[in-house]
């Protein structure tokens, strides 16, 4: 698995593939990694399918019962803090996740990285899963604050991108999203293939 996200000055953008494996067995190439908790809040998932699976949906209904209980969208840093205090109430049984949660709030664009060590940590670029030494080599050469809609949107997939080519674990589609203060925005969902030769066709044209 690779995923990504960043924060930047349109927002925060998220970017993952969507292989699953079973060893050297590939189980799926079409897994959903973004997931909407609701429509100013996203998550994705590295690490054991089932863990991540499962554990977001009990997030996204802690996340639904804190509007009905409080009368207001759960802020970012909060829903990260349950799922945080979930990893940490399972820590050493065996739970494996990494995972990201995206959103807007009245803080504005929150980032977050939590896994099922313990961590959970605010910031502006992380990169988590099998492929994300890959993603890195990309997004490191490419990302800072100012970059327009569109390159970062296009940053992202390209960073995903390498992490399929290189990352035998990583695969299928490249799925692309974008938050701002309106809510998440499906960018793209493109196969890793039509990938290659776009960007092998960019590069011969050089
Ligand atoms: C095909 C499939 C599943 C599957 O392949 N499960 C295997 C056992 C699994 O969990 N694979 C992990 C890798 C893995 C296997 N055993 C583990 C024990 C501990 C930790 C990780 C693993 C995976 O693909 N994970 C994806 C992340 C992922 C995949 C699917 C859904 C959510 C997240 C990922 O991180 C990269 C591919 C690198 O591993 C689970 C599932 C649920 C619902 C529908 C289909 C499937």
């Amino acid at each position: 698995t690779t995923t990504l996200g960043f924060k930047y000055q349109g927002g925060v953008i998220l970017a993952v593939d969507s292989r699953a494996t079973g060893g050297q067995y590939i189980g799926s190439q079409s897994m959903k990694k973004i997931v909407e908790i609701n429509q100013f809040l996203l998550g994705t998932l590295a690490g054991g399918a089932a863990d991540c699976v499962y554990w977001d949906r009990v997030l996204s209904k802690e996340c639904r019962l804190h509007e009905l209980r409080n009368k207001e969208r759960i802020s970012v840093a909060a829903a990260s803090k349950i799922m945080a205090n979930i990893a940490h109430e399972y820590k050493g049984m065996g739970l494996s996740m990494g995972m990201m949660l995206a959103g807007y709030d009245k803080h504005g664009p929150g980032l977050y990285y939590v896994d099922s060590e313990g961590s959970r940590t605010p910031g502006n670029v992380f990169s988590v899963g099998s492929g994300s030494i890959y993603a890195f080599g990309v997004l490191d050469s490419g990302y800072h604050w100012d970059l327009k809609d569109a390159e970062a949107q296009e940053l992202g997939r390209r960073a995903i991108y390498h992490a399929t080519f290189r990352d035998a674990y990583s695969g299928g589609i490249v799925r692309v999203y974008h938050m701002t203060q309106n809510g998440w925005i499906k960018i793209s969902e493109t196969d890793c293939m039509e990938l290659h030769y776009k960007y092998k066709e960019q590069k011969e044209a050089k």
